[in-house]
């Protein structure tokens, strides 16, 4: 007998399968969900004016600081992150006023885990205040001399007063990745269950692997209910892989700051982050950011610390979007996506086809002649193209050499064919 049950066909004896039953259920199908990941709802906590401040090369003046917590919360970053208030009188201004500014974006700042600076972060006016206390053996004995026991009991009194006044709090063990493992989980599970809004990881020193920091998140998941923000520097180049292994884990926010700028050479910088998940998960990121305004706010962000952007920043970089081989130019032109993974226009940047090199082929040329108005045969065009190359090869080209090599074909043809 063939036929089906709830829906499903089952193969009819001589190996045909049956017409399909009108009356099945039209149930659409189901992929396979990822509930751990959070790639798809990631959260960013805007630490320019934070750790930014920690660059070497920062200085910000108010009206500065002003000016890139706007363009920031503009962008539609959940949170920005500010230097502490204790640091100096100036600070605590700068603070209190970028708190009064009304901005979308939550104020936090960050501070000690003490209870003397949490008062001082609290009078500001914050939304949430970022605790950090380093929890590795080298922290603790070369930084503030305090053991796990007392760092947990003045977590919690801190903790709960921030808590009472009202105010978000997060609870941060800086160097996580070289903390002892069960000290860490004992302590985030303290925390946790004094009520924290986020627990921070952190690669203070930048050591850490992608494949470590999936390893802690996803154990850390398994330990804590709240939020876990994660924080990573880039001293061996795996900031970004860093952060999106941290959100495939189950992280739920990402620090980030603005070309990545911070201590020594820097955190997740906003716009490799940006690049990344435009790829990993487009809808989400394409709605929730103003992607366009990313190139104004870096150069703005490079102007205060007077830095330029490198040639190869994700995005902005000066031939991030630049095509040069011919193989590559020709799949280009035809259809960006075969040589890109981002398209530029989402952040309001053009792509640019090369033809000014030795590497240059004819289909790349053939675009250039059709811009400029000419109309030359395909043979024509590989003349054209011989020629570029002949003069490539004895010198770097700019685009005026390159057309003048086009105009000078053309007029040669014209000139014989007496027009
Ligand atoms: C990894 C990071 O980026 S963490 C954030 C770093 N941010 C900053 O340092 C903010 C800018 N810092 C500052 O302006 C100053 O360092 C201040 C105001 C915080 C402290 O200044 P000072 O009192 O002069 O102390 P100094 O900077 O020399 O040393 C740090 C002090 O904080 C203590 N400390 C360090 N971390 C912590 C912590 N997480 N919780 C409590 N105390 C801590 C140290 O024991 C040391 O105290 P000491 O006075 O007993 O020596
Ligand atoms: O507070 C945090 O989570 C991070 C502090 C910091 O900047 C670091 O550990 O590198
Ligand atoms: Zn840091």
């Amino acid at each position: 007998m063939c036929g089906t049950e709830n829906g499903v066909a089952s193969q009819a004896p001589n190996g045909t399968h049956p017409p399909p039953n009108p009356n099945a259920a039209t149930a659409p199908y189901h992929g396979v969900e990822d509930h751990l990941s959070n790639v798809g709802r990631y959260k960013i906590i805007e630490s320019t004016l934070r750790e930014g401040e920690q660059f070497a090369n920062a200085f910000f003046t108010t009206e500065q600081k002003i000016k890139i917590a706007t363009m920031l919360s503009d962008f539609g970053v959940d949170y920005l992150e500010l230097t502490s208030p204790v640091s100096s009188p100036q600070s605590y201004e700068d603070c209190k006023t970028i708190c009064k500014l009304g901005l979308k974006a939550k104020v936090l700042t960050h501070v000690r885990c003490n209870m003397e600076d949490a008062k001082k972060a609290v009078e500001c006016g914050v939304d949430g205040v970022d605790l950090v206390i380093g929890t590795s053996s080298f922290l603790r004995q070369y930084s503030h001399g305090k053991s796990m026991a007392m760092i947990q009991t003045t977590a919690i009194e801190v903790i709960e007063y921030v808590k009472s006044k009202g105010v978000e709090v997060r609870f941060s063990s800086e160097d996580s990745f070289r903390s002892d493992l069960v000290d860490l989980l004992t302590l985030y599970k303290a925390v946790d269950k004094a009520g924290v809004n986020r627990v921070g990881v952190a690669d203070t020193v930048g050591g850490a692997t992608p494949r470590m920091t999936y390893d802690l998140i996803r154990t850390l998941r398994g330990v804590v209910g709240c939020d876990i923000e994660t924080h990573f520097h880039d001293d061996t180049g795996c900031a970004v892989g860093n952060a999106i292994s941290a959100l495939e884990a189950g992280a739920t926010h990402v620090d980030t700051s603005v070309l990545g700028i911070g201590e020594r050479n820097g955190i997740t910088p906003l716009g490799a982050m940006m690049a990344r998940m435009v790829v990993s998960a487009p809808e989400y990121t394409k709605t929730k950011y103003n992607l366009k305004m990313l190139k104004d706010i870096e150069e703005y962000v490079a102007s205060c610390v007077q830095v330029n952007i490198p040639f190869n920043n994700p995005i902005t970089g000066a031939t991030a979007f630049t095509h040069k081989a011919g193989i590559h130019a020709k799949a280009i032109l035809a259809n960006p996506s075969t040589y890109e993974i981002i398209d530029p226009s989402l952040f309001g940047i053009n792509r640019y086809v090369s033809i000014t090199s030795r590497l240059t082929g004819w289909n790349a040329v053939k675009s250039r002649v059709v811009q400029l108005g000419y109309e030359l045969t395909d043979d024509q065009i590989k003349e054209v193209t011989a020629k570029i190359k002949q003069m490539a090869d004895i010198r770097p080209l700019a685009i005026d050499d390159t057309d003048s090599i086009i105009h000078a074909y053309n007029m040669n043809l014209r000139e014989e064919k007496g027009i």
